[in-house]
């Protein structure tokens, strides 16, 4: 029933260069998913500049041309969406695949939930493991029937429900959560409001009013009519910060480098990374700042710098929440401790990202203690040594920095799930200085 995992693939990482250059990191991932969801639901042509090429984002895509909606790839990086309106897409008459992808997933569960037909999504052997019950539950509320094995995947959604609208305040900070309520609720009767703990990623409400529906929001407030239509909208999608941030740490990390990242999204609930980098010491500088499709744009030019360890500031957790792979190696090479507390929900991405990071940093020779909601993590020096990524392409990235650092060659397991994020991570790494082979 599940959907294929790639072949296993390991990397070998050693000692490179110092890096430089100028880099293009691909496109958003979590903004690339919503362009491709509310362009098909629009009612005309939507065009899609900047796609991400991966392997997630493609699943998303693939799923609507299943269900009837024209794509066109006139080149690389660009889609464009011919929507069918609200009511358009037809009936699949197989399970539909969302990959590696809990954004994937937890969205589509909230959209197809309000669709006149019945739907099963299926996710790899990740994915498969990953708890739906945090969009199972308000979706129920809402009206939507979809039954799951004791609340993971494969999620089986009955079509045909009347959805009304809810009040919902939602316990754990999460955009996927959020998501997937405003996507039922554009279907539901009356109005679908959704109260966060902490603000998270808002691009589901900024893109909505993009596509014309008049969405309120604040930080952790929305609120969302029903009864409108989308219309079709230019969507330019950013550079993902989630894939600079490897090029943050591992240029603040090797001596020597002088690395510029180009037309960074930089919306303020992605970020936290830098201002928690810049704590710990790093030297980076954000230039040519601009707007683009209402998404706030800069260069980041980073520079090598000696790290020390902070205790991360919990309000920073949400905003740098797929950056922490990154993070635990870069405490890894800080001088002192790193302390992460009230990050539990690591514990529930692609892999449990606490125990993978700490497995693989201590075959590295790094002391690390693991607590349910966070680690610390003593600065230290980094040995040689084989390790899992657990099929987790954030972890694979940032081992790929440790290489860079150790003492000797560090050997990382199963990283073909990089493809879902960040395609050319291994060739642009390279470009800049890293030393990263296929083994
Ligand atoms: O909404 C999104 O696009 C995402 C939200 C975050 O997940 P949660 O909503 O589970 O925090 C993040 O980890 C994921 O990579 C993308
Ligand atoms: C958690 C992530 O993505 P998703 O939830 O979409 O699988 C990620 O990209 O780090």
């Amino acid at each position: 029933m599940n959907a294929k995992d790639p072949l296993q693939q390991d990397w070998i990482a050693a000692r490179g260069t110092p890096l430089h250059g100028v880099l293009d990191v691909p496109g958003d991932k979590s903004v690339s998913h919503r362009a491709i969801m509310l362009a098909a639901l629009a009612d005309g042509t939507s065009q899609i500049d900047g796609f991400l090429e991966g392997e997630d984002t493609r699943a998303t895509a693939a799923i609507f041309e299943r269900l009837g909606v024209k794509i066109e790839v006139p080149a690389s990086r660009t889609r464009i969406v011919h929507g069918v309106g609200l009511d358009g897409l037809s009936a699949p008459h197989s399970p539909l695949d969302c990959g590696n992808a809990g954004t994937g997933m937890r969205l589509l569960a909230g959209l197809f939930a309000a669709q006149a037909f019945d739907s099963v999504l299926i996710g790899d052997s990740s994915l498969t493991r990953r708890p739906m019950r945090r969009v199972l539950d308000p979706l129920s509320r809402m009206g939507a029937k979809i039954a799951a094995h004791d609340g993971f995947p494969p999620l089986r959604i009955t079509g045909g429900q009347e959805l009304q609208g809810i009040v919902y305040s939602s316990e754990i900070a999460s955009a996927q959560v959020k998501s997937a309520v405003l996507l039922a609720g554009l279907y539901a009767k009356g109005e679908t409001r959704v109260q966060e703990p902490h603000p998270t990623r808002d691009y589901t409400e900024r893109m909505l009013q993009a596509f014309g529906w008049p969405v309120e929001f604040s930080p952790g407030l929305v609120r969302l009519p029903g009864g409108h239509r989308l219309t079709a909208a230019h969507v330019s999608v950013p550079a993902d910060f989630s894939s600079a941030a490897f090029f943050l740490v591992a240029a603040s990390l090797i001596p020597e480098s002088d690395v510029t990242l180009r037309r960074v999204g930089m919306n303020p609930r992605r970020t936290g990374l830098l201002r928690v980098l810049r704590e710990m010491g790093a030297q980076i500088e954000e230039t040519d700042a601009g707007e683009e499709g209402g998404e706030a744009l800069a260069d980041l030019r980073v520079r090598h710098a000696p790290l020390h360890g902070i205790e991360i500031p919990r309000d920073a957790v949400p905003d740098m929440i797929d950056e922490f792979p990154a993070l635990f190696v870069a405490a890894a090479c800080a001088k002192g401790a790193t302390v992460v507390r009230g990050a539990a929900e690591l514990r529930v991405k692609e892999s449990d990202r606490i125990a993978t990071m700490a497995a693989g940093l201590r075959a590295l020779g790094i002391e690390i203690e693991e607590a349910a909601d966070g680690a610390t993590i003593h600065g230290g020096t980094l040995r040689g040594g084989s390790l899992a990524s657990q099929g987790d392409h954030r972890v694979a990235m940032a081992f790929a920095i440790a290489g860079q650092l150790a003492e000797d060659e560090v050997r990382i397991a199963d990283v073909a799930n990089v493809a879902t994020s960040f395609p050319a991570f291994d060739s642009l790494a390279r470009k800049s200085g890293f030393n990263l082979r296929a083994a």
